[in-house]
């Protein structure tokens, strides 16, 4: 097939040398970059008229394969979907299995609640062979972003987490990248990098934690509420892009303050609003029970059965109660 015959950027009509090195710069340095670039973005960043970037994208969009699909073929392709374990075999089940590649699975709950415990075993299962519940093939491991916005990273649990499985320590977080976000700008810029280095280094779980605490501390109040919410769209939207075409899992965490003073509903409520609720994905509810008891329910997920599930959190790492 004609198709196959597009490997980099230059395979694509009218992009020679001078265009492709702008495109690089401006951060289009793949088709699958280009493939979700709108017109507009592209001819500014190349320099090149609309039409020629139009010509441009839906050569990279047909390379991909991006096209009309029928049903049953995005059933097959969804069964072929891989997950990512938790550890715990009942939040797995809760979620259908694990975390789902192409797709945005949100941690919310209040502080202690797991969220970031969770990304630290999930940072290191990606890495687990498929048959164990990882997304490493034979010829190339899985590995992982991490993308910290609050510090609480601790390179000393991935340790304990890892020997866990038996793997070694420092391969393990020689796997994981990681960078420290310094505000909601960066913490955008990172995502845009990303489409760069995700294909070189088969990149296959990005973790942003949390993924509202600048967003929230730059746009406090009311009156700055629409802005937060727009630009925190775009945000999740290139976080969406991104799992979609680099079939990537994409978990973000999100802290929400419990409420005592509400008596009706849900006493959990997202400070400022629900502002993941219209952003693709599944949306996971941590609550606190007894001692290192967590409890997990899904939210508006109306593909995953309605429950909950109850893990622990350990020494080493995520496990369920009975283990
Ligand atoms: N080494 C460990 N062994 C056992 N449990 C641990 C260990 N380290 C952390 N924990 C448990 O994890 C909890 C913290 O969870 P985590 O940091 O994931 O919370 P979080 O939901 O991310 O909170 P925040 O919103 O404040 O970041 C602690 O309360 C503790 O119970």
């Amino acid at each position: 097939m004609a198709k196959q015959e597009i490997k980099s950027i230059t395979d694509l009509p009218g992009v020679g040398p001078a265009t492709a090195n702008k495109l690089i710069e401006a951060g289009y340095a793949t088709i699958e970059a280009i493939a979700v670039a709108t017109p507009q973005e592209l001819s500014a960043a190349a320099g090149i008229p609309l039409t020629a970037a139009q010509r441009i994208i839906k050569a990279a969009r047909e390379a991909l394969d991006i096209r009309f699909k029928t049903a049953l073929e995005v059933k097959k392709e969804r069964m072929q979907t891989r997950k990512i374990t938790t550890g715990s075999r009942n939040l797995d089940d809760l979620l259908g299995g694990g975390i789902e590649t192409k797709t945005i699975t949100e941690f919310f709950g209040e502080f202690g609640s797991g969220k970031t415990q969770i990304c630290h075993q999930l940072a290191v299962n990606v890495q687990l062979p498929i048959e164990k519940g990882g997304l490493s093939t034979q010829d190339r491991v899985a590995k992982a972003v991490y993308i910290d916005t609050e510090g609480t990273f601790r390179w000393e649990r991935l340790e304990n987490m890892a020997k866990r499985w038996g793997l070694d320590p420092d391969e393990v977080m020689s796997n994981i990248f990681y960078i420290r976000a310094i505000n909601s700008d960066h913490q955008m810029a990172i995502v845009d990098e990303l489409f760069n280095i995700v294909p070189k280094e088969n990149i296959k779980l990005v973790i942003v934690d949390s993924v509202t605490s600048h967003f929230r501390a730059e746009y406090p109040g009311r009156e700055n509420l629409a802005a937060r919410q727009q630009k925190l769209n775009r945000h999740l939207h290139q976080l969406a892009k991104l799992a979609e075409v680099y079939d990537l899992a994409v978990v973000i965490t999100n802290q929400v303050m419990a409420r005592p003073d509400v008596f009706y509903g849900d006493p959990t409520q997202a400070v400022g609003g629900h502002v993941l609720y219209h952003a693709p994905g599944v949306r996971v509810q941590l609550r606190k029970s007894r001692g290192n008891k967590r409890i997990a329910r899904i939210v508006d997920a109306p593909h995953l059965p309605e429950g909950e599930a109850v893990f622990v959190i350990t020494d080493y790492g995520i496990a369920d109660p009975e283990d």
